[in-house]
Parts: C-alpha cells; structure tokens; sequence
C-alpha cells in the first residue's frame, strides 16, 4: 500500500536537473509544466510563446470548452490561471525558475470560450529575488482589454521542490507521530 511519505520519496521522472531553467516546449515555444508534459500541450489552452527584443511576452490564447463557466464565457479560475502561467512564463524566457509568491486579477470583462485571445507579459521592476510582473489579456481581432494581473515572482534554486518534498515528509512523520 503506497502511503503520502511513500509518495514524496518516488522520483518524478517527468523532470529532469536542467528542465527548472530550460523546460521541454512545444512547437508554438510553450514551456510545459509537469502534468502538461503527458499531453505535450498546455492544458490551459496556452497555444504559442514569445519574448520580444523589449522584453515583453507574448502568448496566443484560448479558452478550451471544459473551462466554461457562465454561458460561452470562461470560469474565472481559467483566467487567473492562464494568467500565472503566462507572467510565470517571463522568468523561465529569461532562464530564470520562479515561483508564485503573490497575484492579483481584475476580471475587466467575461472572456469568451474558444476564441482567439492574446496575452501580454512584462517585468515592471525586480528588486532582490522578487520579479513584480504584469500582464493584460486581450480580445483578438482588436485590442479589448479582457482581464489584467499582477503579481510577485521568486527567483528559486533547483533544490526549491526537494526542499519541499523532505518539509512535506516531516510533516508526515510529526502528524503520524502526534497520532
Ligand atoms: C520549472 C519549469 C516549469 C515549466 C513551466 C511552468 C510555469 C509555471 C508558471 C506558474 C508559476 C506558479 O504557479 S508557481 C506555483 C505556485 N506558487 C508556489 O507554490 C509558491 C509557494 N510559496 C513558496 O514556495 C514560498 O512561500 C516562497 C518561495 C514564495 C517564499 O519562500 P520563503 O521561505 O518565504 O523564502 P524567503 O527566503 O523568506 O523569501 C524569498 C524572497 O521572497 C520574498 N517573499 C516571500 N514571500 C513573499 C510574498 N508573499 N510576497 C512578496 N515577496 C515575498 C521575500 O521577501 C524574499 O525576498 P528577498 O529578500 O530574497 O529579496
């Protein structure tokens, strides 16, 4: 019987050392997170990726079908989390591993599922480890703005996730322990 300590000792073997700086892609240049990596394609609906000689980011966009919420329109956890893939994205174009500390998302308007969208993505200061991101989705053909969001990146070592594997061992341990 596999139990949670079980877990946190089995390797992941979707990752590997250098996939923290520079992750598997897609043919649009869409890095892929863990669970992604199985489909070979965001599952968020996150299409292509770009930095451009500015430093802003760029991602094409939909909304798949099972993120609907309202009527057409995209759940607003669909929204907040493309928007941290995205902003998340801009430190791992600029080979850098990060993660969420903190983000903020204002719902401008509904976004519609299954149509073109893009996202854009730029670094407004850093300061330390922290990168302050924001970002904007917009409506395409056009430019109606959709949704914005901000938030605070942190820069991390690749040990971040086997820190965090051993924490969630002892957490198992103390809570087994104290019955
Ligand atoms: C890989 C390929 C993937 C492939 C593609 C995948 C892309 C994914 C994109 C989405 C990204 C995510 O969703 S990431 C997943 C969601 N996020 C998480 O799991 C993060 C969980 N939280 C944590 O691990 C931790 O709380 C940290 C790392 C954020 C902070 O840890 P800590 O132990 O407090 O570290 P500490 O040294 O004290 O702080 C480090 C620095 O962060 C600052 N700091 C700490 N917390 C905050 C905060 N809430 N707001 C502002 N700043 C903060 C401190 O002031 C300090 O600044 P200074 O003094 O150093 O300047």
């Amino acid at each position: 019987m596999s139990t949670s300590g079980d877990r946190a000792r089995t390797p992941n073997r979707r990752w590997a050392g250098s996939d923290f700086q520079d992750p598997p892609r897609t043919a649009g240049g869409v890095a892929l997170c863990g669970a992604c990596r199985a489909a070979s394609a965001c599952r968020l609906g996150v299409e292509r990726e770009r930095l451009d000689e500015a430093g802003t980011a760029w991602f094409d966009v939909s909304c798949p079908h099972e993120q609907e919420g309202g009527p057409n329109v995209a759940h607003g956890g669909w929204t907040a989390s493309v928007l941290d893939e995205c902003l998340g994205h801009v430190p791992l174009l600029n080979s850098t591993l990060s993660v969420t500390a903190e983000l903020s998302v204002s719902f401008v308007k509904p976004v519609p599922v299954g149509r073109p969208l893009r996202v854009r993505a730029w670094v407004e200061k850093r300061e330390g480890s922290r990168w302050y991101i924001s970002g904007e989705m917009t409506l395409l053909p056009g430019r109606a703005v959709l949704a914005r969001a901000s938030g605070i990146w942190v820069t991390r070592d690749t040990g971040h996730f086997d820190r965090h594997e051993r924490w969630l061992a002892e957490q198992d341990a103390s809570a087994t322990s104290s019955g």
